[in-house]
């Protein structure tokens, strides 16, 4: 356990060193300056006493006495005018250091294999990550404690040489106690820790509940479900495992503080009477006695503050060793998949394909096989919870299938890069979301210079183009009043519009809408489904929806039932089937429709 804990923090030791290396290896030579200056000054209220007592004891010259007190105190202002400037520049790297840490993280997440989102111990291994810097202070702090380490042991080993000249015993006295209380202060670091890892799970927890509260998103559910007890039920459950977490872990701590405070009492005692006894006996000056009792005083301090400084370096570094796990997670996305997706045709088979969700024991999709031609229109439909969005999730390899393979043109597509994949893909999903910035950030994803008019078309295509016509500041105008009091608010059918403008704007070769006009009146939905045809001319399309009229204007339907692809073929095809599943979705939502006509592709009520 330790080896393993040892093999973590040299990990991460020679990550934060290769980079800061990478940053700027010039840092080096400062903290071995600093070092410098940082032990000299230690060795100036030691050394010019023991001077300046003798001096007065002594002869009494008063120039010399001048040339002992202007010499210290002008030698520890260069050195503390010197070390404050090697510090600042230190600072300013360290948090330019840290402050590209969290650019990694978010980066990071953000291109995370898709599945990982949906496991908590990843989404721990992630919070913990994300608070690592803050609770290892960060790299100002961890270049603090290499800087004590150096610092300490040169002051050390010029401390020893002065008090070896008196008496090298008390040199083991010393280490032996600061030992102990080492040891004391490890088990102490180590009882943080592990409340800190018990921590996290509950501190996620607090945290998704107290967002949830300041979220304004939620605030028509909470207020009409009256979920205020439960979420302050939750939040308070949480506040009360943080509670008994911390005072558990104070209690443990601060019997173990007592104790080392103790032993440390019991030392200056000891060494204190020693020095007493050596005056009395007028084996040493009373200027060397001084200079002895701050020699001692120094030793244990820089002893203390070595072993104090390694303790809290090691400590950090199994922090920040969460960081180092976490952007290593390895990913599939990005292994043995260089290829190129680059065609002019594009033909996606399903090939026996069977899909278990992470961590769960049933099939949600059972031997699919199915192909999707270049240009056509597919529909597919089901139940709910019959599997179609999960069907999209593999197309668009946010899961891969447990068993069987989805190909590409031939090729499977796990071995297309990933990113390349995807610009295949605009997808509408039913939980899109959009960003508190522009309507024309929102629909070309902040690609600022991008034609208007290209813009305007996709709006009007989509049947948004009045309404962000009528905008205080049109294209410009923010979604949402977050960061703007101009900003608007759209409705779900005006989002679900803006949703599919976004995704035509994309323009990639297969167009996916999952419940495309769920929150569309029927004379927008009708619209909209008459004037795809133009809009996703030579695209493959992809429809997912429980309305079955838009059947009628595809190639192909796909019939799902309990993660079984049921029925396979066109509208007529499948109404022929007297028994089959389409013919009896299709009859019973027909009934609710007045006089179906099957020329105009879609029936308005
Ligand atoms: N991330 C997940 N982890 C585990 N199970 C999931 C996950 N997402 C969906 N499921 C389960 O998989 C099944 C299929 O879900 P899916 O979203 O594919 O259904 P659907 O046919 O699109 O349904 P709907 O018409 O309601 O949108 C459901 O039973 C659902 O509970």
């Amino acid at each position: 356990m330790n080896k393993l804990k040892h093999k973590k923090s040299i990990k991460s030791l020679l990550f934060l060193l290769s980079t800061i290396k990478k940053n700027s290896a010039f840092i080096f030579v400062v903290i071995f300056l600093v070092t410098l200056t940082d032990s000299m000054l230690q060795f100036i209220p030691i050394l010019f006493p023991q001077l300046i007592i003798d001096e007065l004891l002594g002869e009494g010259k008063v120039p010399l006495l001048i040339k002992y007190v202007l010499g210290a105190a002008l030698l520890s202002i260069v050195l503390h005018v010197a070390k404050s400037g090697l510090n600042y520049y230190i600072e300013t790297r360290a948090i330019k250091i840290n402050k590209d840490f969290n650019v990694v993280i978010g980066n990071k997440t953000m291109k995370m294999d898709y599945e990982y989102t949906e496991n908590p111990n990843i989404l721990d291994k992630k919070e913990k990550a994300d608070q690592s810097f803050a609770v290892s202070g960060g790299m100002p702090s961890i270049i603090n404690n290499m800087i004590g380490i150096v610092t300490s042991l040169m002051t050390i080993i010029g401390l020893s040489y002065i008090i070896s000249s008196l008496n090298g015993f008390i040199i083991i006295i010393i280490l032996f106690i600061i030992l102990l209380n080492s040891l004391l202060q490890k088990k102490i670091k180590h009882i943080q820790y592990t409340y800190w890892n018990k921590l996290v799970p509950i501190n996620r927890e607090y945290s998704y509940f107290f967002r949830t509260i300041l979220d304004f998103n939620f605030g028509k559910d909470i207020r009409l479900y009256n979920m205020k007890n439960l979420l302050l039920k939750k939040s308070k459950e949480n506040i009360e495992k943080n509670k008994k977490n911390m005072t558990e872990q104070t209690n443990k701590k601060s019997k173990l503080t007592a104790l080392i405070e103790l032993i440390i009492l019991v030392q200056q005692v000891g060494i204190y009477g020693f020095m007493v006894f050596k005056v009395i006996n007028l084996s040493i000056s009373i200027g060397a006695f001084t200079m002895y009792v701050s020699a001692i005083y120094k030793l244990s301090q820089n002893i203390s503050t070595l072993i104090g400084y390694i303790i809290d370096l090691n400590q950090s570094l199994i922090y920040i060793n969460s960081y180092v796990e976490f952007i290593n997670l390895p990913s599939e996305k990005s292994r043995n998949n260089n290829k190129t997706t680059h065609s002019d045709q594009y033909e996606i088979k399903f090939d026996n394909v069977s899909f278990k969700y992470p961590n769960d024991e049933k099939y949600t999709l059972k031997n699919i096989n199915m192909i999707i031609r270049h240009g056509q229109r597919l529909s597919i439909v089901g139940a709910n919870g019959a599997g179609k969005t999960t069907l999209i999730k593999l197309m668009t390899r946010m899961y891969e299938p447990t068993e069987g393979g989805i190909f590409l043109n031939g090729t499977n597509i796990k071995d297309y890069d990933y990113e390349e994949y995807l610009t295949l893909f605009s997808v509408v999903f039913q939980d899109f979301r959009f960003l508190a910035t522009s309507i024309k950030a929102n629909v070309t994803i902040g690609r600022e210079n991008e034609k208007n008019v290209e813009i305007f078309n996709v709006l009007d295509k989509t049947g948004i183009l009045d309404k962000v016509r009528k905008m205080p500041y049109e294209l410009e105008t923010s979604l949402y009043k977050l960061f703007d009091s101009e900003g608007i608010e759209l409705s779900g059918g005006e989002l679900q519009k803006l949703a599919i403008a976004r995704a035509l704007y994309k323009n990639a070769p297969i167009v996916i809408l999952d419940e495309p006009t769920a929150a569309l009146d029927p004379i927008s939905e009708y619209d909209i489904y008459t004037r795809f045809n133009d809009l996703t001319e030579n695209k493959t399309t992809i429809y997912i929806s429980h309305r079955l009229s838009s059947c009628r204007i595809c190639d192909l339907i796909a019939v799902f039932k309990n993660g079984h692809l049921v029925e396979l073929g066109d509208h007529d095809e499948l109404m022929k089937n007297q028994f089959g599943d389409y013919k009896k979705m299709f009859d019973t939502q027909a009934e609710y429709y007045v006089a179906p006509d099957r020329n105009k592709g879609v029936t308005v009520p």
